[in-house]
């Protein structure tokens, strides 16, 4: 009997609409399998993106790290438990979209945290992977916290955005190269337009429905993809004039690098051993 009583339990946080949190999209309107039809569809953005940025990066990974490719190979999961999510409103689905958004900002800091921000008693390179090691410990021990009080986690989560934005800010202090820097401004821009359409679908739905527009959440999911597109180059870039100077990377964008819109992506240009000023 008590047996039967959690497996019951057990199956309910399967269920449709049992997590906490409702977008502010009106549910069911387009399927009675789907709750959230364009907050699912949009989650397949993730999927167009991260092929690409896993073919454009590849020429850095190969040079630097192949390890660099879990960041964008990750993220196509956060797109497949995403669209999960806002197809169900389960709570697995909740937790597994937060769980695999903290395991990508997990790996993307034990990749490229810049080793001169690094605590003070790891600072030396022959403890980088002891860096590595305490961001894996530390997520193993937020990802248990995590189920204590599930609706705090998104929130917890947008506070790494912060906290990437304020090591942006050091790291760009002293770069004089121009196209770095822009590339710096356009990814800081589009994560402000992610996270107002974020917090406007959160806390000014009423406002939305009135205006008979709610696809916020929909909008945060196509531009946090091309923050992220834009901020892992960058990081990338920095780390690659930092750790393999003398394959002279450079910036261009994809498809034409004439082009006032495109995929920003590293070229690398030589083998000699030369610096640069980032
Ligand atoms: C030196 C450090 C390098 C760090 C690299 C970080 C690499 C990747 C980071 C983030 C992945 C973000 C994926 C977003 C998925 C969105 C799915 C979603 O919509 N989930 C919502 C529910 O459907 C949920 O409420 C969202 C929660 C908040 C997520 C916050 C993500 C913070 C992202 C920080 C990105 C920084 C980019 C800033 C550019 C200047
Ligand atoms: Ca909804
Ligand atoms: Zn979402």
């Amino acid at each position: 009997m008590g047996g039967m009583y959690s497996i019951e339990k057990m199956s309910r946080v399967f269920s449709y609409q049992s997590s906490d949190i409702d977008w502010c999209e009106d549910n069911y309107q387009h399927s009675e399998n789907v709750v959230e039809f364009f907050n699912t569809m949009s989650s397949f953005f993730f999927f167009i993106v991260s092929p690409l940025m896993l073919y454009l990066l590849h020429p850095y990974a190969k040079e630097r790290n192949l390890a660099v490719h879990m960041v964008w190979v990750m993220m196509i999961f956060v797109g497949i438990f995403s669209a999960y999510f806002h197809m169900t409103l389960s709570f697995v689905g909740q937790m597994l979209d937060e769980l695999s958004i903290l395991w990508v900002i997990a790996v993307g800091y034990a990749l490229w945290f810049p080793r001169k921000l690094f605590p003070s008693f790891i600072k030396d390179r022959r403890y980088t992977f002891c860096f590595s090691k305490l961001v894996m410990i530390l997520t193993v021990v937020t990802t248990l916290v995590s189920f204590v009080k599930p609706t705090a986690n998104a929130y917890a989560l947008n506070c790494f955005g912060l906290h990437f934005l304020y090591t942006l800010a050091i790291e760009m202090r002293s770069c004089t190269d121009r196209r770095a820097l822009r590339l710096a401004k356009l990814s800081v821009g589009l994560w402000v337009l992610a996270i107002s359409c974020w917090i406007s679908d959160r806390f000014g739905c009423s406002f939305w429905q009135k205006l008979n527009f709610c696809y916020l959440h929909s909008l945060w999911h196509i531009f946090i993809v091309m923050a992220v597109a834009y901020a892992t180059t960058l990081i990338a870039y920095l780390d690659a004039n930092y750790e393999i100077p003398y394959s002279l990377p450079g910036l261009q964008y994809w498809p034409c690098d004439k082009w006032p819109v495109g995929v920003p992506h590293i070229v690398l240009k030589g083998t000699t051993k030369t610096h640069k000023r980032c």
